[in-house]
């Protein structure tokens, strides 16, 4: 059965646009995933480990057939495709790719966790999901996701940097 997932990516280093485009591409080539539609590119002062780079980040939405855990590895050997290393926590990354939200299912396994532990604290992403969807909902909560984005600290921080423009995900990586 096909299923709607939401992705967040994030990139703070080397060709920043350039790694989103290519995460995306790869995503897309995927024989079992269409990327349907995307969130704009924000610029975000970074969270956490705060003495690095700004991020890009953005969100997309995917329609697959593959289940939850194909879907991580996907973006795992997509993350390393690209050249991710990790090596500090927060720390730096060239990609990052979390899956957010699959369907309404709650899966909690000591390799994925979704929806994603940390997504409700972070108005990087939270801002861009609710551009691609405004009427996503999240399983468990039942206060308006506005609420919870007026409350976070970071949200001062989330700049938007490129305006989606239509439907064509494509084309916000066209100068
Ligand atoms: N929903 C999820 N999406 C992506 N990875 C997940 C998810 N839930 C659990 N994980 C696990 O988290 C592990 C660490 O992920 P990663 O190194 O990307 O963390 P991070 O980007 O440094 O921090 P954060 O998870 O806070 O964004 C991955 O190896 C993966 O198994
Ligand atoms: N602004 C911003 N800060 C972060 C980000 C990110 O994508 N954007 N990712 C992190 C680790 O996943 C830690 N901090």
């Amino acid at each position: 059965m096909e299923t709607i997932a939401y992705i967040a990516l994030g990139s703070n280093l080397g060709d920043r646009l350039s790694y989103l485009r290519s995460a995306i591409e790869a995503l897309n080539d995927h024989k079992e995933i269409a990327v349907t539609s995307s969130s704009s590119i924000y610029e975000t002062d970074p969270v956490g480990y705060v003495n690095q780079g700004k991020f890009l980040n953005m969100v997309i939405e995917v329609a697959t057939t593959l289940s939850p855990f194909a879907l991580l590895d996907v973006t795992q050997e997509i993350e390393q495709k690209l050249g991710r290393k990790r090596e500090v926590r927060w720390g730096p990354r060239t990609l990052d790719l979390d899956i957010l939200l699959y369907n309404h299912e709650n899966i909690e396994t000591e390799q994925l966790t979704i929806p994603h532990p940390r997504m409700m604290e972070r108005a990087f992403v939270l801002i861009p999901l609710l551009e691609v969807n405004a009427f996503v909902t999240i399983p468990t909560l039942s206060e308006p996701l506005t609420d919870i984005i007026d409350r976070l600290p970071d949200k001062k921080g989330v700049r938007l940097w490129k305006q989606k423009d239509g439907e064509d995900v494509f084309a916000l990586f066209e100068s």
